[in-house]
């Protein structure tokens, strides 16, 4: 499963891009009792009983399919994904969860029907689409529920899938500083005014055209209205640094709930990000074609 970035900007809980990045989890039935292994970013950190998060997200999975967990499962988890950056890590460990225990009660990963399924169960876990749809998808997601309306309404998510434009060069500044999702949510305002999210709205639709057809259009394309302001005190070095790669013609913006920084550079643009971005660790990424990536043994 690869890392996301989400929003890119005005595309709050909707668009998603997935990144070069990839988080590697296998799964075997066995007679009896758990078995959990992390290696890699998490590895000392995560649980390794069942409120790991992947163990959490396989019984979600197996529950929504109406199937009995089996009696023991071993799980071995390698994490690629920095976690608490903005890269997406619990969508990425939730999509994986959901798609071994789905792929362990039969059903074949390349289906698009199984994808959907595993895209909606990822989407309700996590809360918000965007980051999930990337990471089962690959590409650039755009994500919508079948309700518009009441945060508590039960929703069914679904997805569509756009080819980034092949001169858009994804480049992330990741800090050391870490920002849990749940923390940068807390401080956005519970509504908006109607003017402010008409012009979020315009942003966002011209994101979509942007980011696969006109990439010049990318920086009036990924101003948002609706959370990076809010959250300013929240990740000041970052919001510093997407002002100073705007001011060099950059598109920045802060990644998904922040603090690292994705910049949708042009291939011409590489040097004018690595001038700006002198000091953090600055990786240039492509955009992969897929997501959920099954391996045989
Ligand atoms: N591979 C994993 N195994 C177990 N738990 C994980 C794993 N990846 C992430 N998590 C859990 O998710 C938390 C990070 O989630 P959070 O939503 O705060 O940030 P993120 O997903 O990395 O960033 P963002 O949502 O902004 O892109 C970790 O602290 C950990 O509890
Ligand atoms: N849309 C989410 C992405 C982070 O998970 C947010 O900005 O809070």
């Amino acid at each position: 499963m690869p890392a996301s970035t989400a929003n890119l900007g005005p595309g709050f809980d909707s668009i998603g891009m997935a990144l070069d990045v990839w988080d590697d989890a296998r799964a075997e039935v066995t007679d009896g009792g758990l078995v959990v292994e992390a290696r890699g970013n998490g590895a000392g950190e995560v649980p390794l009983d069942g409120s790991h998060l992947v163990v959490r997200s396989m019984r979600a999975a197996w529950e929504a399919l109406d199937v009995a967990p089996p009696a023991g499962l071993e799980l071995r988890y390698t994490g690629a994904v920095p976690h608490s950056r903005g890269m997406g890590s619990s969508a990425t460990a939730i999509v994986a969860g959901v798609a071994l225990a789905t792929a362990l009660a039969g059903h074949e990963l390349d289906d698009a029907a199984t994808l959907a399924f595993v895209n909606d169960v990822a989407s309700s876990i996590e809360g918000h689409p965007d980051n999930a749809s990337a990471s089962v998808y690959g590409s650039v997601t755009v994500s919508w529920a079948d309700v518009l309306e009441g945060p508590d309404a039960p929703r069914d998510w679904h997805t569509a899938v756009l080819r980034p434009h092949p001169d858009v060069v994804p480049v992330v500044i990741v800090p050391a500083q870490r920002l849990s999702t749940a923390t940068a949510r807390a401080a956005l305002p519970e509504s908006v005014p109607l003017a402010v999210a008409a012009r979020n709205s315009g942003r966002a639709a011209l994101l979509a055209h942007a980011i696969t057809t006109e990439p010049s259009l990318l920086m009036p394309a990924t101003l948002d209205a609706l959370h990076q302001e809010h959250r300013r005190s929240a990740y000041p070095d970052s919001m510093a640094l997407v002002d100073a790669l705007r001011d060099a013609g950059v598109p920045a913006v802060i990644s998904g709930a922040g603090p690292t920084v994705l910049a949708l550079a042009s291939r011409f643009a590489l040097s004018a990000v690595h001038d700006v971005a002198r000091g953090g660790e600055v990786l240039e990424l492509s955009v992969p074609t897929h997501g959920i990536t099954p391996m045989s043994r």
